[in-house]
């Protein structure tokens, strides 16, 4: 078990504070322990960062090139076993998990080209003087983590981040520590200098004290949308600090006219259950006309969600989809399912929780067709709410009834049923015939309303990464050809 947990000023030490610990939570075995990062230690995790800023922000952007692109060979090297970490703590199976350490790999190379796309410099001639554009670290930012991606989603941040010259504290979740470290402990083989990435785990506490703190220049979060509202409130009144906010979604994916049910039903599943329906890209509410052929879509969707394979990461035989990330998120799910029953929703198939001890649930599916309302939240496991529909529009409207707009879907085969739906629907992710999840890292993403604060990341992570500088340069001071009216020199 750890005791140095805490990664300060190229230090590991030991916390100060409470005792937390991680969970395997398909197999219910303790896997790493540790005391809480104290208010004072992230204190000394800001100020570490921000004297490392003053040469890090310096350094020459060949050099930070370099150390990440030693960290992408370092996660070369430990691919396998980072990923076991990832599936052992997430409970998420070995084939998604290695996918995971894939695309933080992928993070590098895309990360490097969008900071030249997106924020390199622009030279430009005018009379007498250059004008251009270059950008500029904002210095200490403080990095949040949720857990579902607890590899891949921090370092979408932090990479960039690396990139252009800031230096990171980073928080993850309290429920995925043991990634967190792993991962530090990569990019200190990979040469990372003193303060320029320090980690902070702990729980809530330990983030308010670090999101709080006067010194950290901005905060890059992706994690639910309540937390996500809190911190907004606490930046209120701090315009001089960068917010990026990634969140949740209450996603609609809409079916019309269809030829193919099992492409269809492959595309829901996929949409709806991949990660046991942890990810905020997860279609919550599926469209789908009455009649018929919507009929049959349904049927196949129930039987191909009853043989859903859920198993241990590990398995040999891999499962589609593993434990959700805690007995308590499972029973919270099942809560949820119950709820809408006891609404008026009828259930298509049922959500179990599978095993005392464990985060392991069968996928759920209700038909809420016949409910006036309901509340507009997130349900973040495989619970999928689908509305029977006669209009097209009327559909499209009420995928659009969300606070929320992360990502949305059309399923169907005409094309100007999609450019109608493209043009009306609300999202920062709009797909047509293809699942809503996994979202291409070389494409902005993020959402709007309750899902994020228009600060897209993935390719766009860039932006908020930096800040712009517009500069008019000449190399002597000179008289301009004209003077201005009414002066005379
Ligand atoms: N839009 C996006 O890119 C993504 C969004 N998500 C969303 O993340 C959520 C699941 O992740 P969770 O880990 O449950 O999110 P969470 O909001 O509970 O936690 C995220 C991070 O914030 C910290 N935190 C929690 N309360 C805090 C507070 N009051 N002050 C400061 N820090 C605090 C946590 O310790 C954790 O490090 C889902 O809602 C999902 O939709 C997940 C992945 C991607
Ligand atoms: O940030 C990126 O590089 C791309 C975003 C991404 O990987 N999205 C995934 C998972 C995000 C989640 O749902 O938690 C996706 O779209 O499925």
């Amino acid at each position: 078990m750890s005791s140095n947990i805490q990664f300060i000023n190229g230090q590991w030490l030991a916390g100060q504070g409470h005792e937390v610990f991680s969970l395997n939570p398909a197999k219910n075995e303790e896997i790493w322990r540790g005391l809480s990062a104290t208010e004072a230690q992230v204190n000394d995790a800001i100020l570490s960062a921000r004297t490392a800023f003053e040469s890090w922000g310096q350094t020459s952007l060949s050099s930070r090139i370099e150390l990440v692109k030693r960290f992408a060979e370092k996660l070369t090297d430990a691919k396998e076993a980072l990923a076991t970490t990832i599936a052992q703590e997430t409970g998420k199976p070995l084939w998604e998990t290695r996918t995971e350490v894939g695309a933080m790999i992928g993070k590098i190379a895309i990360s490097l080209r969008a900071y030249d796309e997106r924020t390199g410099t622009v030279e430009n001639d005018m009379p007498g003087a250059k004008a251009f554009i270059r950008h500029k670290p904002h210095g200490v930012v403080a990095v949040f983590g949720p857990y579902n991606f607890p590899g891949h989603l921090p370092n979408g941040h932090i990479v960039p981040a690396l990139i252009a010259g800031n230096t990171v504290v980073f928080k993850p979740s309290e429920l995925t520590p043991k990634t967190a470290e792993e991962t530090m402990k990569l990019w200190q083989a990979a040469g990372l200098p003193d303060g320029v990435i320090n980690l902070v785990q702990g729980e809530v506490e330990t983030g308010k004290a670090l999101a709080s703190h006067p010194q950290i220049d901005g905060l890059f979060f992706t994690g639910s949308s309540n937390t996500g509202h809190l911190l907004h409130q606490q930046f209120g009144g701090q315009p001089g600090k960068i917010l990026a906010l990634e969140m949740g979604g209450n996603n609609p994916l809409i079916v019309k006219n269809v030829a193919d049910v099992d492409a269809v039903v492959h595309d829901i599943v996929q949409s709806a259950f991949v990660t046991t329906g942890q990810r905020c890209t997860c279609a919550r509410r599926l469209f789908i006309e009455a009649g018929e052929q919507g009929d049959r879509i349904i049927n196949k969707l129930v039987e191909v969600t009853k043989q859903i394979k859920i198993g241990f990461y590990d398995d040999e035989e891999q499962p589609f989809i593993g434990s959700m990330i805690s007995e308590k998120a499972a029973l919270g799910l099942v809560d949820a399912y119950q709820s809408l029953l006891s609404q008026g929703a009828t259930s298509l198939v049922e959500l179990k929780h599978l095993e005392a001890g464990t985060g392991f649930v069968s996928p759920g599916i209700v038909d809420v067709t016949s409910l006036a309302s309901m509340a507009d939240e997130e349900h973040f496991g495989p619970l999928l709410k689908i509305y029977r529909y006669n209009d097209f529009d009327q559909a499209i409207n009420e995928a659009n009834n969300t606070s929320f707009g992360l990502s949305a879907g059309f399923l169907g085969d005409n094309e100007a049923d999609y450019q109608h739906f493209f043009a009306r629907i609300r999202a920062g992710i709009v797909n047509w015939n293809k699942p809503i999840t996994g979202a291409s890292s070389a494409a902005p993403f993020g959402g709007i309303g309750a899902s994020g604060n228009h600060r897209a990341s993935a390719y766009y992570a860039a932006d908020y990464c930096a800040y712009p500088v517009a500069s008019v340069e000449a190399d002597k001071v000179q008289l301009p050809a004209q003077l201005s009216p009414g002066l005379t020199i």
